[in-house]
């Protein structure tokens, strides 16, 4: 058989050492696609892994998650080169501009809070978001929306008769339900977009297995646990790479009262590697997988039940489904010399102000 396997964000961090693993484990005839927004990062990551995996098939995908004519562009590119695509991990994502609360964290060390701060990060972190070309918020556009219209593109070579495929999320410990507004998705109007992003997609979860099931379609949700990547190297960039190599040991350490300290993309792939080997219908909809590594150094998979509900998970579904046909009507709208344009990398938005307009008021 061979499977293809489609991974976003693929060219770094918890991406790459995915794939490392996917080659590793020898799964003849596997057809592996990275989905990079830069290309030369992606060729850069092809030759690490054709390096270990001379006889591979890694091919690579223009995809910027942020941007709708990107999504939509290469989608259309997946359609023409595969037939059926198995497993869809959708793992990009940002933290931008990252603040970290340096008195509440100290606050948080002398507190019973401290495991739980550890673990989640949950009342240190804020971020400043932006605005994409298109009007959405980007962080919301980047891990969630981007994502969300990607998987409805490609629903002909996911949802095939007799046979099952499998959407795996990247989310995190980080989601939290304080920081999702069902008024405000895109969180255009708090400090915590990257929490509300992943607790969107702890969402989107639960409602695409309800909506996809029957069509062979199954939606699972990771968290890789606390990994040193270049998204957590840009919490404290004051620091250079010598300070955080010499808090390893103090890593260590508190990796010996919580599990969650998994520290490299290869520890931290273990959950999104381990759902490659279950059968999706043995998975509980309701559980995050969560990537976990004990004092030893061992690595292992643990679901933990989220904090969601079927309304909610619905109410948000219905939400992106209105956003979805919005941003399809404005992007069908476009002239085609506006669309050729922006394919050419200018007058994005230009050729999107208007869908900028419209957008607003899913904001
Ligand atoms: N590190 C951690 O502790 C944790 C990380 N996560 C999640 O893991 C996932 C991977 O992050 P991680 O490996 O840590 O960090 P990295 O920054 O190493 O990886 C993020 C990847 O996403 C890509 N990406 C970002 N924006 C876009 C976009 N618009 N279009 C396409 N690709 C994009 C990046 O590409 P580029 O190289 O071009 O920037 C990069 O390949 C993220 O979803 C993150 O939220 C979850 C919990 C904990
Ligand atoms: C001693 C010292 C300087 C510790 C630094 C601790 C914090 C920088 C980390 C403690 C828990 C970490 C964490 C994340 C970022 C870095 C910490 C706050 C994430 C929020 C990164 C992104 C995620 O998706 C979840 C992570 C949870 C834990």
């Amino acid at each position: 058989m061979n499977l293809v396997v489609l991974v976003t964000g693929a060219n770094s961090g918890i991406g790459l050492a995915l794939c490392e693993r996917l080659l590793s484990q020898g799964t003849r005839g596997l057809q592996l696609c990275l989905a990079c927004r830069n290309m030369r990062r992606a060729e850069a990551a092809r030759s690490v892994l054709l390096t270990s995996h001379p006889t591979a098939q890694v091919a690579l995908l223009h995809l910027d998650t942020s941007s709708i004519s990107s999504v939509v562009r290469a989608a259309q590119e997946v359609r023409l080169r595969y037939d059926r695509l198995d497993y869809l991990y959708l793992n990009a994502g940002i933290m931008p501009n990252p603040q970290f609360d340096v008195t509440a964290f100290f606050k948080g060390l002398f507190s019973s809070k401290i495991i739980p701060m550890l673990a989640t990060g949950v009342g240190i972190l804020t971020q400043k978001d932006g605005v994409t070309s298109d009007g959405l918020q980007e962080v919301f556009a980047t891990n969630l929306f981007g994502h969300f219209l990607l998987i409805r593109e490609l629903e002909p070579l996911l949802c095939h008769a007799g046979q099952t495929s499998q959407l795996i999320w990247t989310s995190s410990s980080n989601a939290h339900r304080s920081a999702f507004n069902l008024e405000d998705i895109q969180h255009q109007r708090g400090s915590q977009p990257y929490s509300s992003s992943k607790y969107a997609s702890d969402l989107l979860s639960l409602a695409l297995n309800t909506h996809y099931n029957k069509q062979g379609l199954y939606s699972s949700v990771t968290c890789p646990g606390f990994v040193m990547t270049s998204l957590t190297y840009n919490i404290l960039p004051s620091f250079p790479a010598f300070v955080w190599t010499l808090l390893m040991p103090v890593f260590w350490l508190i990796r010996l009262v919580t599990n969650t300290f998994t520290l490299t993309p290869q520890n931290g792939s273990e959950a999104l590697f381990w759902l490659f080997k279950q059968k999706p219908e043995s998975l509980d909809p309701y559980a995050k997988y969560h990537s976990l590594t004990s004092g030893l150094g061992n690595n292992y998979t643990q679901p933990r039940k989220m904090d969601i509900d079927l309304e909610t998970s619905e109410s948000l579904y219905e939400t992106l489904l209105q956003l979805e046909s919005e941003v399809r009507k404005n992007f069908h709208g476009t002239s085609e010399s506006e669309r050729a344009s922006q394919r050419g990398g200018r007058g994005i938005s230009r050729g999107m102000d208007h869908l900028r307009v419209n957008t607003e008021r899913f904001q």
